[in-house]
């Protein structure tokens, strides 16, 4: 201890206080900003966010809102919601209130409910309880709700929200069923071939209640209202119900996104998706034949899902809906992508999944439109959604490039692998599944062409991606030809991942797309005849599979290749190019293309074994001939005439 002059110690006097203000020159510099206008940590920390569309109003709005006070408003949106949300057998619909559970500490807006006069037996727990709703979250704010309670959730090295679907990894076809009723008894297609299993309307309550139940027994629940269709004489109202952050940003991604003004004038949906997908059906319920269900009625327009979180169901549902509106209105509805020309020559391309729509519709040189559904109306194309879903497994910066870049913040990644220190994506890694996906929304594709619209089509590409190596690269077709392999919707793809697998099967989709169509295929073809005869528009066959030989021998045909064959037929070069025709399918092929290799261009020429060649060449027109047997049957367009040609524009052999 310190003493004094006499020795005494003196207890320690405290350090001078350090002069802040007044030291100009010395090395300690202060902030000399201005102080935080926060007294308190919780007052700082609500300075960081200010309050922004679309859960303020916009100010001197238009429209049939524009006349009610946001708390009117915001009334109204939440009872459209509780309704939406409402058991069908007990009270009328849930409380809800807005805003995270975590957050909201006070209840801030309750749907006023109105009970109406019911026996106590209908009332329940569930009535009792609050359902936040978290409705049109930003991509942000739903990152957060993954991270923070979704497992599996991360942010990759670019920014992606890398997510896990779950037990499903793909769509679940034999599980989606369809209500038949008085009037989708004769509308839509049933039977042999068709994607529409049948249930009743009584079992849809049935899985319709379970779902409702489910969200209503969460703390909370995403809500998503957009839209569908860029055409805006037909744009479509979708309401997703969802109980993941995941499936509220994919669908935030896939549909079209509507500006704050269109959100405060959105009203009633027109079509509403229950997503329960964690939650299973039960098996004791009749036509339930997996603890999967998919079901759609279009008389109620809504759509339940139960048994799977993969959201790509979600997506293709909505498709299915399209399929049976669109054609009401004399609208062509197309499982294609679309892109445009610098001259506004428009291309669709068809295709099974994997062939290439996607890929080929991104294309550095030319507007994307879309990449997988579209309208084909009197106006011209129009692209279904807002965002596009790219297979991401083998993807490379150089050869995707456009695709590669989209994989941002903001985009979905679905069952990818990445490091679990750097979170660097490894797109060549299987091992949660082949099918890996991103979701991205469309103008993250630096030329998308928004409004995604365009005119008529020039050209119509068939995508077959031909595992057997027996199609050429590209042939041009008739009328008759395209209709043919429309109808046939042909594939082959390799069985699985696992070695030891020698031999491709062939897959026949009719509209290369019969898990989505709900009326008969010949209705559609006859739309595309009468469009594209109306329209001048060229049919071609592309074979992005493989070449020298099927699976297993020969090699798939280089992206590059097949990208320059897409090149030539948008420049128009290759309409006047010298054909051969080729016997048993009768496709005629171009003798030479600007950067293709000649000889890859007639397939025969580049098997080492001719009589392999020719024998499987004629495996594949035998299925072809046994698919079509169904199609025969049918009258296709006004006149016999061209259906006499579609018969006839067939393999012969
Ligand atoms: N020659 C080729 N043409 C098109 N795609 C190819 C080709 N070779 C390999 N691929 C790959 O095949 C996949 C095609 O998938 P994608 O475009 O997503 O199909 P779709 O959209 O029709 O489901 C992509 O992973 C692409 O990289
Ligand atoms: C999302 C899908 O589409 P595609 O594979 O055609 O891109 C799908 O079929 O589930
Ligand atoms: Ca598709
Ligand atoms: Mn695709």
């Amino acid at each position: 201890m310190a003493a004094n002059a006499n020795g005494v110690p003196t207890p320690r006097s405290p350090l001078a206080r350090i002069q802040t203000q007044k030291k100009q020159n010395g090395i300690c510099h202060d902030d000399s900003g201005k102080p935080v206008k926060a007294q308190t940590i919780d007052e700082l920390h609500s300075l960081q966010k200010k309050r922004s569309a679309p859960t303020t109003p916009l100010e001197g709005a238009q429209g049939a809102f524009a006349s009610l006070s946001e708390e009117e408003r915001q009334r109204q949106q939440l009872q459209s919601i509780s309704a939406s949300l409402a058991s069908l057998t007990r009270e009328t619909g849930p409380k809800l209130v807005k805003g995270d559970p975590a957050k909201t500490q006070a209840v801030a807006r309750v749907a006023h409910h109105h009970h109406v006069e019911a026996p106590t037996i209908s009332v329940s727990d569930s009535s009792l309880k609050f359902t936040h709703v978290l409705y049109n979250l930003s991509p942000a704010e739903l990152y957060e709700q993954a991270i923070k309670y979704e497992k599996g959730s991360f942010i990759t090295a670019t920014g992606a929200l890398a997510t896990l679907s779950g037990a499903k990894t793909g769509r679940s076809p034999r599980d989606k069923r369809v209500v038949i009723d008085d009037s989708t008894q004769d509308e839509l297609w049933w039977g042999k071939g068709s994607p529409n299993i049948e249930m009743d309307e009584h079992t849809f309550m049935v899985n319709r209640e379970r779902a409702v139940d489910y969200l209503n027994s969460l703390d909370k629940v995403f809500v998503n209202d957009q839209f569908l269709n860029w055409d805006p004489q037909n744009r479509i109202k979708v309401r997703i119900v969802s109980a993941r952050a995941y499936h509220s940003l994919f669908m935030h991604n896939m549909c079209i996104r509507p500006t704050p003004e269109e959100l405060e004038n959105f009203g009633t949906p027109d079509f509403t998706i229950y997503n329960a997908g964690q939650f299973p059906c039960n098996r004791y319920t009749h036509y339930m034949t997996s603890s999967t269900s998919i079901d759609l009625n279009l008389a109620r327009r809504e759509m339940v899902i139960l048994g799977t979180q993969y959201a790509g169901e979600m997506k293709k549902g909505l498709f299915s809906v399209m399929h049976y509106l669109m054609p009401k209105r004399q609208i062509l509805s197309l499982h294609s992508g679309c892109n445009m020309g610098k001259d506004g020559d428009v291309a669709l391309f068809f295709g099974l999944s994997g062939t290439g729509k996607t890929t080929l519709s991104t294309d550095h040189n030319r507007y994307l439109i879309g990449d997988d559904e579209h309208c084909w109306s009197d106006n011209g194309v129009s692209n279904i959604e807002g965002g596009c879903y790219a297979k991401c497994i083998g993807l490379s910066r150089e050869k995707e490039p456009d695709i590669w870049n989209a994989i941002k913040f903001g985009t979905v990644l679905e069952n990818v692998v990445f490091d679990e220190h750097s979170r660097e994506v490894d797109y060549e890694e299987k091992s949660v599944t082949e099918n890996t996906r991103a979701a991205y929304p469309i103008e993250y594709i630096p030329n998308a062409k928004i409004p995604c619209v365009g005119p008529h089509p020039k050209n119509v590409i068939l995508l077959a991606c031909d595992a057997f190596g027996v199609l050429p690269p590209v042939s041009k077709l008739s009328l008759a030809q395209t209709m043919y392999h429309f109808i046939s919707g042909y594939t082959a793809l390799v069985a699985g991942t696992e070695d030891g697998i020698k031999e491709p099967t062939a897959t026949f989709s009719a509209c290369f797309g019969a898990a989505f169509i709900m009326l008969h295929p010949t209705k559609y073809a006859a739309m595309l005849a009468e469009k594209m005869q109306k329209h001048g528009a060229t049919g071609w066959l592309v074979n992005t599979g493989w070449s020298g030989g099927s699976y297993g021998y020969g090699s798939r045909i280089k992206l590059p290749y097949t990208r320059k064959i897409i090149d030539a037929i948008h420049s128009g070069s290759l309409m006047n190019a010298t054909y051969q025709k080729t016997d048993v399918f009768g496709l005629e092929i171009p003798t030479e293309i600007e950067g293709v290799p000649s000889q890859i261009l007639r397939p025969e020429n580049t098997w080492g074994d001719k009589k392999a060649y020719k024998d499987t060449l004629l495996k594949l027109a035998g299925l072809f001939k046994k698919n079509f047997e169904t199609f025969t049957n049918y009258k296709i367009g006004k006149d016999n005439k061209l259906t006499e040609d579609i018969l006839a524009a067939g393999p012969n052999f």
